[in-house]
């Protein structure tokens, strides 16, 4: 079976002052979801947007919100983030060892897609249990650079995860952060 290529920029490098023009510009040249980096300053040490931000995007887009939790206790913003009108929801593996299944169960009932990221230096197979679960996680993300920061250098060789994760799972969504290989419009 094959899987269908998506393009999701990350958000972090918008002007947040005009976020909702940012936004519509990525859609209108053909992004498929928007990714928003959702950073608490504890799990990460930068701190970005929540939930208000996010309901206030939607009041501008349909797009797909994509959105990243780098956050110590990603449970906390399940509600939250569901009425704010998140579409996917993926927290890190990191900060959900003992609560993975209630988790994902939450992020569901709350009708939005849940996915899971793992940092550079966390080995892949601590998300094959959540991938292989009755109630599974419906995406991996593969963190190619540390989480916090935009900017910063790509490490290839996490590609192999994405290699290894791809045999294993044909149908998987996988998300990869690439680096800015293309500059869109001006
Ligand atoms: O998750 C992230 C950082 O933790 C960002 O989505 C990602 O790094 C964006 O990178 P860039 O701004 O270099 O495209």
């Amino acid at each position: 079976m094959g899987v269908t290529p998506k393009i999701a920029p990350s958000m972090l490098s918008s002007d947040f002052a005009n976020l909702a023009s940012e936004a519509q510009r990525m859609l209108h040249f053909g992004a498929d979801w928007l990714h928003m980096d959702i950073m608490d300053g504890h799990f990460v040490p930068n701190l970005t947007i929540g939930a208000p931000v996010i309901e206030s995007l939607r009041k501008h887009t349909k797009g797909y919100l994509d959105c990243h939790l780098m956050v110590t206790n990603p449970l906390d913003y399940v509600e939250p983030l569901a009425k704010a009108g998140a579409s996917g929801f993926t927290f890190h593996v990191e900060t959900s060892k003992d609560n993975w299944e209630e988790l994902i169960q939450r992020i569901k009932s709350h009708g939005m897609t849940p996915g899971v990221a793992l940092k550079p230096g966390t080995p892949i197979e601590e998300v094959y249990p959540l991938v292989e679960a009755g109630n599974p996680v419906e995406m991996v993300l593969v963190m190619t650079v540390e989480p916090g920061f935009g900017g910063q250098k790509f490490m290839p060789e996490m590609m192999d995860k994405v290699r290894i994760l791809r045999k294993k799972y044909p149908s998987l969504d996988i998300e990869v952060l690439i680096k800015k290989f293309i500059q869109i419009g001006s």
